[in-house]
């Protein structure tokens, strides 16, 4: 049976690795410098970094030089990078891509410009994954505070686009420890034959057994964030839970 990947996680907050609660912006903490962090991932056996500029997922600036840095590291040290945040149109898909990341995922703009994403998945194929970021069923975009639409809706369009891969989150409880949504990763991936990574929530070496239960059905990889930067267990650790 395939493993599960793991993407340890590095949300990128005025120049600082941070983790949210629930996303919400003003719940920062910090944990230092980005590229420190990244690093410490790719020392301790990472094979993924999910990278996230979330000054450019708020709409409050961005962290463009030190994301393209951090990418371009990991990738010169052979690690693969999902980058995440505020990729909204040409120039940030073309200034993502240029980091030399593996894959991009787009959040806002497939709920505001579903035709610009249709076409670039057309073009970039598997380096285009769609996040998948809801509250209930409701999708959230623009650094997940505004309404998006219904999840099954969209995922139905992106599916029919060709989208690669989902990215899938449920906000309640990102970045709050209190474990996955394995109800939600079912229920997308019932709904879509493509490849799901998991993402929010994982607080302990059981979730990530949990999720990894789920990769016959279709989840491929899971972010882990909190968890790792609050030491609940090491990422040696997690690499080991999930190829056992
Ligand atoms: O990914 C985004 O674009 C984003 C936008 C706005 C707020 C947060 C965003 N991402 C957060 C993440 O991807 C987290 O790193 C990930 O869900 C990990 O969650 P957890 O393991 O619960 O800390």
């Amino acid at each position: 049976m395939a493993k599960l990947e793991l993407l340890p996680a590095v949300d990128v907050r005025d120049g600082q690795a941070v983790r949210l609660v629930h996303g919400e912006s003003g719940t920062e903490t910090s944990y230092g410098s980005p590229l420190e962090a990244a690093l410490a991932w790719q020392r301790s056996g990472a094979e993924w970094l999910h990278l996230v500029d979330l000054d450019a997922a708020f709409g409050t600036g961005d962290n463009r030089a030190l994301i393209a840095e951090v990418a371009e590291r990991m990738t010169e040290l052979h690690i693969k990078v999902e980058l995440s945040g505020g990729i909204r149109d040409d120039d940030t898909l073309a200034a993502a891509l240029a980091t030399g990341c593996t894959r991009v995922n787009l959040g806002t703009a497939a709920l505001e410009t579903p035709e610009w994403v249709a076409e670039v998945i057309s073009r970039h194929g598997d380096k285009i994954a769609v996040g998948l970021d809801v509250r209930g069923t409701t999708l959230r975009g623009r650094g997940w505070t505004r309404d998006g639409g219904d999840l099954y809706e969209t995922l139905e369009r992106l599916d029919k686009e060709g989208c690669a891969r989902y990215v899938v989150t449920d906000i309640a409880k990102d970045g709050t420890l209190q474990g996955p949504n394995l109800e939600l990763l079912k229920n997308v991936c019932e709904a879509t034959s493509r490849p799901v990574v998991a993402s929010g929530g994982v607080s302990s070496l059981d979730d990530l057994r949990a999720i990894a239960d789920l990769v016959p059905l279709g989840v491929e990889g899971s972010i882990v964030g909190k968890a790792l930067y609050a030491k609940a267990f090491t990422l040696e650790e997690a690499l080991a839970a999930v190829s056992a």
